[in-house]
C-alpha cells in the first residue's frame, strides 16, 4: 500500500496531485475580478507608508525633471524667432546655457530617480515575497490541500513582481506624464488655441478607443497569469513525481499535457500580440493625421502672420512632448492595473488565516507529559463526508498505540487529527487535559516528532538534514542522535562525511540509510509525542535491523502513534486500535485481541501464514496472500 499522507501536508511524492480538501481554508481563485482602485487603495498604501518620505521627495526631483526636460522645445522659440529671425546674437548664449544646465539636470533628476525608485521597488518585492512566504507557511494543510504547489510558488514569486510598479518607477512616470502633459497643453493653448483644442479633440477620441482596446487586452493579460500558474504547477509536480512518471512509462502523456498547456499559453499570447499590434497601427495612424493636420494649420496661421515660425517649431516640439507622456499613459495604466490584480492576489493570501492565529488559540503548552484523549471525535474533510464517526481512546504518557485497519479506514485521519493539523469537526482532542483546538498550535508542535516512511530530505548536507529539526543542536547532540540512529556507520564512508550533500530529496542515500537519517532527526528533536508511520516495504533485514534499534531508542518514554505494519512494533504495543470505516472496532494488547478472536484475530491469523513481519491490512495483504496460496 502507498504511503500514508497525514491529510496530505505530509504527502510523499506519489505523483501529481488532484486536489482534495474541505471548507475552512480557501482554494485559491484562479481568476479574480479586476479590483477596482477604491478597493485596493487601501491596501496600496498599507505597501507604500514606510516609503512615503522618499516618494514625496521623489516627487519632488520629478517635477524638477520634468520642468527642466521643457526648456529645451521652450527655447527653440527664441532661438528661430529672436537669434535665426531677429539676428539677435546676444541671447544665444543664455539660449545655449539654459538648455546645457537643463538637460545636466535633467539627466541628473533621472538618474537619482531611477536610483531611489528602482532600488526601492525591488526591496519592497523582495520584503513582500518573504512576508507572503513566511504567511504561506504558516497556514493550515487544508490549504495546502486544496492549493496547487505550482499556484503558490507563482503568488510568491511572480505576483509581487507587479509592486515594482507601483513603487518604483511606475507611479512616479505616471505622475510625471501627467504633469507634463498639462504644462505643455497650457503652453500649446498659449500658443495657439485653434489648433490645441482641434488636436485635443482627436486625442481624446483617440484615447477612448485606445482604452476600449485596452480593456479587451487587460483579461487576456489576467488569463495568462492563470495559465502560467497551472502550466508550472503541473510541470512541478511532474518533475517532482518523476519516477512515478517513468515508472508508468507516461513521459508521453505528461509532455503532451505540458505542450497543451504551452500552447495555451502561446494562443494567448499571440491574441495579445495581435490587439497589440492594431493598436500600435492605430497609433501610428492617428500621429501621422494629427502630423498633417498640424502641418495644414499651423503653416495656414505662420502665413496669416497669426505664428511666428519659432512659435510654429515650438508647438510640434511641445505636442510630441504632450502625445509621449499621453501614449506612455495608458502603457503604465496597464502596468499599474497589473500590479494592482497581483497585489490583490497577494491581498488574497495575507487574508488566509493562518493556524495558530484563531483567537481560541490562546492556551501555551509548557513541557507536556504526551497524555492524548480523543473524546467522541467526529471530523470531515468535506462537508457532509464524514470520516471519522466518533473516536474516542487515551493515549498514557510514554506508551505505544498502534493503529491497525484496511486502506481508507481513518488512520492517517486520526494522527492528523493528533498532529494538529485538522480540527475535529465534533467532540474534543485533549493534550494533557488541554483541549488541542484552545492550545497554540506551535507550543503543541515543537514537542512533536514524525518519521514518515517516505522520509522528506533537503537538497543539503546530511548534518543539515539531521539538523534540521534542532537547527541549535551542539556537536555533541548531533553526533550522539547520529550513533544511536547508525547514521554514523554510513555517513563515516563517505569521503565528506557527515558534509556529503544528499541530493534532492535524498536519492544518493539507500531507503534504509534515510530511514535512519530520519530517526536521527527525530532523537534529535527529543519529542514528547513521537508519529510513526511504518514502511510496508521489506528493508533488508540488516538495515531492518538497524532501524528497529533505532525505532526502539527512540520510543523510549515517548507517547509513540505508529501505523503500525509489522507484528514485532504492535506486539510491544501498549494498545492496539483497529480502526475501520471511521470508527475505532476493537482495542486492546495483542493478546487480549488474538484471544478476543475478532477483527484483529483475522487480520492477524490471516497474514500469520505469510512469515513475513508485515502486518498487511486486508486489502494490503490480498494479493500476497493469493501469492502464498498457489505456492
Ligand atoms: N485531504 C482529504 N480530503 C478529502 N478526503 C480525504 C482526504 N484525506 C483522506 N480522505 C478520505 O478520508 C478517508 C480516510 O483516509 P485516511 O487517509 O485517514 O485512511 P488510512 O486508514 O490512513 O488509509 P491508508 O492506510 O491507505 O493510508 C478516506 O476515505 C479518504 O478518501
Amino acid at each position: 500500500m502507498g504511503s500514508t499522507n497525514f491529510g496530505t501536508g505530509m504527502r510523499a511524492a506519489d505523483g501529481p496531485s488532484r486536489g482534495t480538501g474541505r471548507a475552512t481554508a480557501a482554494k485559491l481563485t484562479a481568476s479574480r475580478p479586476k479590483p477596482s482602485l477604491k478597493k485596493m487603495l487601501p491596501e496600496v498604501w498599507k505597501l507604500i507608508k514606510p516609503y512615503r518620505m522618499l516618494l514625496a521627495g521623489s516627487f519632488l526631483i520629478m517635477i524638477v525633471n520634468r520642468a527642466s526636460g521643457l526648456i529645451l522645445p521652450a527655447s527653440t522659440k527664441y532661438l528661430i524667432d529672436r537669434v535665426m529671425g531677429q539676428h539677435d546674437i546676444g541671447v544665444l548664449p543664455w539660449i545655449v546655457g539654459a538648455v546645457v544646465t537643463a538637460t545636466i539636470v535633467q539627466g541628473a533628476t533621472s538618474f537619482i530617480l531611477t536610483q531611489l525608485l528602482s532600488k526601492a521597488g525591488q526591496r519592497l518585492i523582495a520584503e513582500l515575497r518573504t512576508k507572503v512566504q513566511a504567511h504561506i507557511g504558516r497556514l493550515p494543510v487544508d490549504f495546502y490541500d486544496k492549493n496547487r504547489t505550482g499556484t503558490l510558488v507563482a503568488r510568491i514569486m511572480t505576483d509581487v513582481e507587479g509592486v515594482r510598479n507601483l513603487m518604483g518607477t511606475g507611479v512616479i512616470d505616471f505622475c510625471g506624464g501627467v504633469l507634463t502633459a498639462i504644462f505643455a497643453f497650457a503652453y500649446l493653448i498659449h500658443l495657439s488655441v485653434r489648433m490645441t483644442l482641434l488636436t485635443f479633440v482627436i486625442l481624446v477620441i483617440f484615447g477612448v478607443i485606445l482604452q476600449k482596446a485596452f480593456s479587451t487586452i487587460r483579461p487576456i493579460f489576467r488569463e495568462r497569469a492563470v495559465i502560467n500558474a497551472e502550466v508550472t504547477g503541473r510541470l512541478t509536480e511532474s518533475l517532482g513525481g518523476v519516477r512515478v512518471v517513468k515508472g508508468y512509462h507516461a513521459e508521453a502523456s505528461e509532455a503532451n499535457v505540458f505542450a497543451a498547456g504551452v500552447n495555451r499559453l502561446l494562443a494567448n499570447v499571440i491574441s495579445s500580440i495581435t490587439a497589440q499590434s492594431f493598436m500600435s497601427l492605430a497609433s501610428t495612424g492617428v500621429l501621422g493625421f494629427v502630423g498633417a493636420l498640424i502641418m495644414w494649420l499651423g503653416a495656414h496661421q505662420v502665413v496669416a502672420g497669426r505664428l511666428t515660425t519659432g512659435g510654429y517649431v515650438t508647438y510640434v516640439m511641445f505636442l510630441a512632448f504632450m502625445i509621449a507622456p499621453i501614449a506612455g499613459l495608458v502603457n503604465i495604466g496597464t502596468q499599474l492595473t497589473e500590479a494592482l490584480a497581483g497585489l490583490d492576489r497577494t491581498t488574497e493570501i495575507l487574508n488566509e488565516q493562518m493556524e495558530d492565529s484563531e483567537p481560541t488559540r490562546t492556551e501555551v503548552l509548557s513541557t507536556i507529559d504526551g497524555d492524548i484523549r480523543f473524546e467522541d471525535v467526529r471530523f470531515s474533510y468535506e462537508e457532509a463526508k464524514e470520516v471519522l464517526h466518533g473516536v474516542s481512546f487515551e493515549s498514557r504518557p510514554g506508551t505505544v498505540t498502534a493503529l491497525v485497519g484496511s486502506s481508507g479506514s481513518g488512520k492517517s485521519t486520526i494522527i492528523s487529527l493528533v498532529c494538529g493539523f485538522h480540527t475535529a469537526t465534533s467532540g474534543k482532542v485533549f493534550v494533557d487535559g488541554h483541549d488541542l483546538s484552545h492550545v497554540r498550535l506551535s507550543s503543541f508542535r515543537e514537542q512533536l516528532g514524525v518519521v514518515l516512511q517516505e522520509t522528506f530530505l533537503f537538497d543539503g548536507t546530511i548534518r543539515e538534514n539531521v539538523l534540521f529539526s534542532r537547527p541549535l543542536a551542539t556537536e555533541e547532540q548531533l553526533m550522539a542522535a547520529c550513533r544511536i540512529a547508525r547514521v554514523d556507520e554510513f555517513a563515516e564512508k563517505f569521503p565528506e562525511g557527515y558534509e556529503t550533500i544528499v541530493g534532492e530529496r535524498g536519492v544518493k542515500l539507500s531507503g534504509g540509510q534515510r530511514q535512519r537519517l530520519s530517526i536521527a532527526r527525530a532523537i534529535l528533536a527529543d519529542p514528547r509525542i513521537l508519529i510513526l508511520d511504518e514502511a510496508t516495504s521489506s528493508l533488508d533485514s540488516e538495515s531492518e535491523a538497524m532501524i528497529q534499534a533505532g525505532l526502539q531508542h527512540l520510543m523510549q518514554g515517548r507517547t509513540t502513534f505508529v501505523i503500525a505494519h509489522r507484528l514485532s512494533t504492535i506486539r510491544r504495543a501498549d494498545q492496539i486500535l483497529v480502526v475501520e470505516g471511521g470508527l475505532i472496532v476493537e482495542r486492546g494488547t495483542h493478546d487480549e485481541l488474538y484471544a478476543a478472536k475478532g477483527r484483529y484475530y483475522d487480520l492477524y491469523t490471516r497474514q500469520h501464514g505469510l512469515e513475513a513481519n508485515l502486518f498487511l491490512a486486508p486489502g494490503e495483504g490480498d494479493s500476497v496472500l493469493e501469492t502464498a496460496t498457489k505456492a
